[in-house]
């Protein structure tokens, strides 16, 4: 149990900027295997991996980055519970408008968007993304879903604790001394929805973003595929020592890092494990001695904005980054 008195039903999707829309469009479908799904108002465009409207959007900007993380929570109650609790916080919640829900496939659900005090990163929360009926494009690689996020920052313990005690995390494991933390949205069974590693900018930063999926062929295909293609290969084939995962990260045309992710560790709701404090030598990195080359650093920054806080907020956040 958490103290939030809200629950997650699922990691929804990443907003992420990008520099060159066309050539990441190109990456998304025809490297990395998802679906177009069309294009919003704004020039944004959306894609999945499954059913729902999307798990990815991708917007045309100056700088490459991430923009925001949306999380599906199980009832309409639930997203309501969330908005007064945010509320109740100082957070400053904000209702996406109406014509703003239509382009994200949630014209019938609430939706809001808030902002962590310790860094400001945006977290989307919402209970109802349309399904599509039309088939998948293509079948490069067969998905279960998408899987998390890893946000790099300047102070990993402080931004984990403000997660897990205000905004309904739970860890599943720390590396080394709070180098990295995965955590999981409650009661969502995989290992992690979310992570924050260290960050290489010295201020928030992208990590990474991952998907789930259904098999080694998947993996070994995509291995195969960015050689014929000539994309960057940042880390793996490898398997994770924290979620047990078996892992290839790889670069998209501006340098950001997207994940396959086959397997993880699954939690119950109640009676389960503990967080574990793993060892962060880099001979305990990789269960395969697989070797993160350098441009595992990752690459984009963090879009923090300033709405949503301001000086009542001061407290709040001077208590979290104690
Ligand atoms: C090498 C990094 C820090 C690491 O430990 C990654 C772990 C996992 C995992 O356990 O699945 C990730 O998904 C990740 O951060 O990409
Ligand atoms: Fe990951």
């Amino acid at each position: 149990m958490t103290t939030a008195d809200f629950r997650y039903q699922r990691a929804g999707y990443v907003a992420l900027n990008v520099t060159d829309l066309a050539r990441t469009h190109d990456f998304a479908t025809g490297i990395y295997g998802l679906t177009f799904t069309g294009e919003g108002p704004s020039g944004e465009r959306f894609y999945r991996s499954g059913p729902r409207h999307h798990e990815v959007v991708l917007q045309p900007a100056a700088e490459p980055g991430f923009v925001r993380a949306g999380w599906e929570l199980e009832t309409e109650d639930d997203v309501s519970r969330a908005f007064h609790h945010f509320r109740q916080l100082g957070l400053k919640p904000r209702r996406v408008p109406a014509e703003e829900r239509a382009a994200l496939g949630l014209s019938i659900s609430d939706a809001f968007r808030v902002r962590e005090p310790v860094n400001g990163v945006e977290f989307e929360y919402y209970s109802r993304m349309e399904y599509l009926s039309r088939p998948l494009d293509g079948d490069l690689t067969t998905f279960k879903r998408f899987a998390h996020v890893g946000i790099g920052v300047p102070d990993v313990q402080r931004s984990t604790q403000f997660l897990l005690d205000n905004m309904g995390f739970l860890a599943s494991d720390i590396v080394g001394d709070y180098t990295s933390v995965f955590m999981r949205p409650w009661p969502v069974s995989d290992h992690h929805g979310f992570g924050y590693l260290p960050t290489r900018t010295g201020a928030p930063a992208f990590h990474h973003l991952a998907f789930l999926v259904d098999s080694i062929d998947d993996i070994g295909k995509l291995f195969n595929r960015i050689e014929e293609h000539a994309v960057g290969r940042a880390f793996g084939i490898g398997r994770h020592p924290t979620s047990g995962s078996v892992h290839l990260y790889i670069t998209d045309p501006d340098g950001m890092l997207w994940e396959y992710t086959l397997g993880m560790e699954q939690f119950p709701e109640t009676g389960y494990r503990g967080p574990r404090f793993m060892s962060a030598a880099p001979e305990d990195a990789d269960l395969w001695q697989a070797k993160p080359k350098p441009e595992f650093v990752g690459k984009g920054g963090v879009v923090t904005g300033d709405a949503g806080i301001d000086e009542a907020l001061t407290e709040l956040v001077a208590q979290a980054r104690k």
